[in-house]
């Protein structure tokens, strides 16, 4: 578990008990479901938030993602933040409910549950980040989620080839069992060839960034990204940035990624995917990815605009830059 000072953070038995309390509270609007097995077995919920929330319904839908990153708990708070505000405010806050009404809320409180636990089964951090299915052949185990896209698999130096790199990709694009689920559930969420899903947040810490495709290029525009769509990126990214005093930015200004998530749902289902690197700014004396849960409260809070920014746009996300699709 986590360490005394930290036990504010949800482990996951915790996560799934806090998930389980907002279903019996609000039946109506949200529902716990899963996208299927992490490597060791343990489940990984799927909550889907909107009226007549049993029913798939012609509304734009919207994908809040966390923890592909064991170390980075920050994140898995962030969407249990992002649970509570849209439940406990439904029917109370008129821009909640005018959401919840409009909208298909999916949230991923924790892609990465067998990493999560390895970090904190002792006490003491053990500043783990990728997933713990073991590599063929080596002694290493992990594959970084966050590389096992298929989108410009380890194209560009962007990923490490090694197994016991932190960074490594993966044997093939999609060989890990929680990549291959998510996958699965966005593509379950084409209806008619059309991708449901129009907005995307994938949440990581640490640096306080807004970070927009593509992570595989620096160029600004390219191939399936032109101009028209790299200003709407950058106009609603920095938007959300003027709301949470995060820097927006491209991925890849920060450094060079291949087979990243966001560079996959924008590529092949048109979704206006970003990553969100959470509090702290900067690496403190101790350690940015283990920031004191005093700050749980305040950091999670700080991304409420741009979450809600996020969803509003996601009918036509042209609009920012008054044009349609
Ligand atoms: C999304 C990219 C550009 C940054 C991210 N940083 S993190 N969250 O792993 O420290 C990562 O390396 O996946
Ligand atoms: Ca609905
Ligand atoms: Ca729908
Ligand atoms: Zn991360």
């Amino acid at each position: 578990d986590f360490p005394a000072a930290d036990k504010a953070y949800h482990n996951y038995a915790e996560m799934i008990a806090e998930l389980d309390k907002a279903v019996a509270a609000h039946p109506a609007i949200i529902r716990k479901t899963s996208l299927g097995k992490s490597y060791e077995g343990r489940d990984l919920p799927l909550i889907k938030i909107s009226d007549n929330v049993a029913v798939d319904e012609d509304e734009p839908e919207v994908l809040y993602g966390a923890h592909q990153h064991a170390r980075e708990h920050l994140t898995v708070e962030m969407a249990l933040y992002l649970v509570k505000l849209y439940t406990d405010g439904y029917g109370k806050d008129a821009r909640i409910t005018k959401l919840v009404d409009g909208r298909e809320l999916w949230i991923v409180p924790d892609l990465n549950p067998d990493g999560g636990e390895y970090d904190v089964a002792t006490g003491s951090y053990r500043n783990w980040r990728k997933n713990r299915q073991p590599n063929a052949g080596s002694g290493s185990v992990g594959t970084d989620l966050n590389r096992n896209w298929s989108y410009r698999f380890a194209c560009c130096g962007g990923s490490s080839d090694s197994p016991s790199s932190e960074t490594y990709h993966g044997p093939s694009a999609f060989s890990a069992p929680e990549i291959q689920r998510l996958r699965d559930f966005v593509l379950s969420r084409r209806v008619g060839g059309v991708q449901q899903i129009r907005t995307s947040i994938d949440f990581h810490t640490f640096s306080e960034l807004i970070l927009w495709p593509f992570g595989y290029t620096t160029a600004d525009t390219a191939a399936g990204l032109n101009a028209d769509q790299q200003a709407v990126f950058q106009s609603l990214g920095t938007r959300m940035a003027n709301s949470n005093g995060y820097t927006p930015e491209q991925s890849s200004d920060l450094y060079i990624t291949d087979g990243s998530i966001i560079d996959w749902l924008w590529a092949t289902q048109g979704i206006f995917a970003y990553t969100f690197e959470m509090y702290p700014g900067s690496n403190p004396s101790g350690n940015g990815f283990y920031p004191p849960a005093s700050v749980i409260t305040a950091q999670t809070a700080r991304n409420k605009e741009a979450s809600l920014q996020l969803a509003e746009f996601a009918d036509c996300v042209y609009r920012i830059i008054g044009k349609q699709a």
